[in-house]
């Protein structure tokens, strides 16, 4: 009390409250009002000071602004704390400014970086401008069709492999049915796929369920509430990444592990990659191999490393999210499951076979063209529309812009919400909020590419599309083919409990009642198909 009551106390308090008043008058009522040049933009009523950022945390990441949007137009502002201008945009040829025209405009803050650089590395998704450019080309050969095609076997051999996993426990649980949290699952399955398909190398974490590398993403997606609350201040407070605190130690534990993983592997490749080698990294190499000998630009090691940090971090987790949601969705909408397992039926009849080297024909399944069926076409996509792996992404303007006839100046930070722009009426109808697999067969004339912001658009989209929707469809093919998916009622619906860490999942993953088909639901399935000699044909035309 007496040091409060000094003199020099009571005036250095004085001083500070003064200016403080003065700079939070300023910034969160007479600038945001007054000054701005996005004041005329419209704007989602608040006070500045703290703005919408209660409504934000306490809600499911892009449900706001689906309301903001449909209630002030498709560019809305709104603040965060302390006069912090955002920008939400659902605006088409806004869209198209920022993904298609004017790309490099909008990097992504170093802000949002900081966390994920710790266990994706440098690689192609956090480069910017020509370094980017540079290392996209570099990249584009391993992700052509022709590359993706070739790695199918892959996806296919794998999915088998978590089916049988499955019966597995199922035989020796005496059981034809199981609760299983699918998420978990998938997330092995996925990683397997990845480091198999991306870097020819056996992570084998389907079958061994604590190999370090599964358990260091197991720790970067935590979701105890001291990891939520710490990773929310990363935002404001980048140096919170120091703190003493369990999240840091198991981000850094996570990076490690990674790291030397990434690094072996790309030592490995460096040593003997084969002309056969089909795998992304070996045709990278071989790639950089044949510009270094035309005495061109080349990745660096480290640059490479990265990439297959970028590729484990941004090439499982995703894919895996997008599955587990589309057998919930078909969990919950059985009259689809059912329609769309006569169509599997139909395409692939040896898949229901009970015998098991019948089922098991890589070389024949890998043959197919999962692309060749309409419907399931239609369910992957309607699953990753209505429920995006990839919430959100966040942008900041290097130089100002316009967008939707709107003067965005420099340094303004800018959010394109799938979450949000995926359940517009403007854009998908009065039934935007439900899950119709038929709407993609619907769509008018002039519907926009931007309304499906999933895999993002233009030359920052997802790299690794076409790879992650053939391995969903060889997924769910290979489930749906050997088990009936139900919701399982003794747990929270999952879709109440979506987390933002990344990519939107579940908290507690997705448990389903999952039931392996009788030899008479087999055969009745194929009874609602057609004969499977007219499929056969159809197979081998395509
Ligand atoms: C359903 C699965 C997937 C979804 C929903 C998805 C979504 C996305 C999105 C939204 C972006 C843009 C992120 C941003 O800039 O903020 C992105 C970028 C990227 N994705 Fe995917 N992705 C998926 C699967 C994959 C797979 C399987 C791979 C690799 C094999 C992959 C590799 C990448 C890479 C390297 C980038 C960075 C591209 C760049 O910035 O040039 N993704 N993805």
């Amino acid at each position: 009390q007496r040091i409060a009551d000094a003199p020099f106390f009571g005036s250095f308090g004085g001083l500070f409250g003064l200016c403080m008043a003065v700079y939070l008058t300023y910034w969160c009522y007479i600038y945001p009002f007054y000054i701005s040049p996005m004041r005329v933009i419209p704007t989602v009523p608040g006070f500045p000071l703290w703005g919408q950022f209660p409504t934000i945390i306490t809600n499911e990441v892009g449900v706001p602004n689906r309301e903001w949007h449909q209630t002030y137009g498709p560019i809305v502002r709104y603040f965060f704390p302390f006069g912090a201008e955002r920008l939400s945009i659902a605006d088409d040829s806004a869209l198209t400014q920022m993904c298609i025209k004017n790309p490099y405009n909008y990097p992504k803050p170093d802000r949002a970086k900081q966390w994920m650089v710790r266990i994706l590395g440098e690689g192609v998704l956090l480069a910017e401008g020509t370094p980017h450019k540079h290392q996209r080309k570099a990249l584009s050969s391993g992700f052509s069709i022709q590359s993706i095609r070739a790695l199918t076997p892959i996806f296919w051999r794998k999915a088998m492999l978590l089916s049988k996993l499955w019966e597995r426990d199922m035989v020796a649980d005496q059981s034809n049915t199981k609760q299983i949290e699918v998420l978990e699952w998938l997330n092995r399955t996925t990683l397997d796929i990845i480091g198999e398909a991306g870097f020819g190398a056996d992570l084998d974490s389907l079958e061994h369920p604590e190999t370090p590398i599964r358990e260091a993403y197991r720790l970067v997606f935590a979701f105890d509430i001291f990891s939520r609350v710490l990773h929310g201040l990363a935002a404001f407070i980048p140096n919170t990444k120091y703190l003493p605190a369990k999240m840091n130690r198991d981000i850094l534990q996570a990076r490690n592990i990674i790291l030397s993983k990434a690094t072996e592997i790309v030592r490995q490749k460096h040593k003997a990659t084969h002309a056969k080698d089909k795998d992304i990294i070996a045709l990278i190499v071989k790639d950089n191999m044949r510009l270094e000998a035309a005495g061109e630009q080349t990745l660096s090691f480290e640059t490479m490393r990265d990439q297959v940090m970028t590729f484990l971090g941004a090439g499982h987790d995703t894919t895996a999210t997008g599955v587990a949601w589309t057998l919930h969705l078909l969990s919950t909408h059985p009259e689809i499951q059912e329609r769309l397992r006569s169509e599997i039926k139909q395409h692939y009849p040896y898949l229901f076979s009970d015998n098991v080297y019948t089922r098991n024909d890589i070389d024949r399944l890998a043959k197919s063209d999962a692309d060749h069926l309409p419907y399931l076409d239609n369910v992957c996509r309607e699953s990753l529309r209505y429920i995006p792996p990839i919430p959100m992404t966040v942008r900041e303007t290097i130089e100002a812009d316009t967008l939707g006839g709107y003067h965005v100046p420099a340094k303004t930070t800018v959010y394109i919400h799938a979450n949000a722009i995926h359940r517009l009426p403007e854009f998908w109808g009065d039934n935007a909020n439900t899950f119709d697999p038929n709407r993609w067969d619907k769509l008018p004339k002039d519907h926009t590419p931007n309304a499906f912001m999933t895999f993002l658009q233009g030359p920052r989209g997802c790299i690794g599309r076409k790879f992650a929707e053939t391995e969903m469809k060889s997924l769910v093919i290979c489930l749906l083919s050997m088990y009936r998916f139900e919701r399982d009622m003794s747990v929270e619906d999952p879709e109440d409990w979506k987390m933002w860490r990344l990519v939107l999942r579940p908290r507690d993953g997705v448990q389903c009642k999952v039931t392996m088909l009788s030899t008479e639901e087999k055969e009745s399935v194929l009874a609602k198909g057609e004969s499977v000699e007219k499929i056969e044909a159809v197979d081998i035309k395509g």
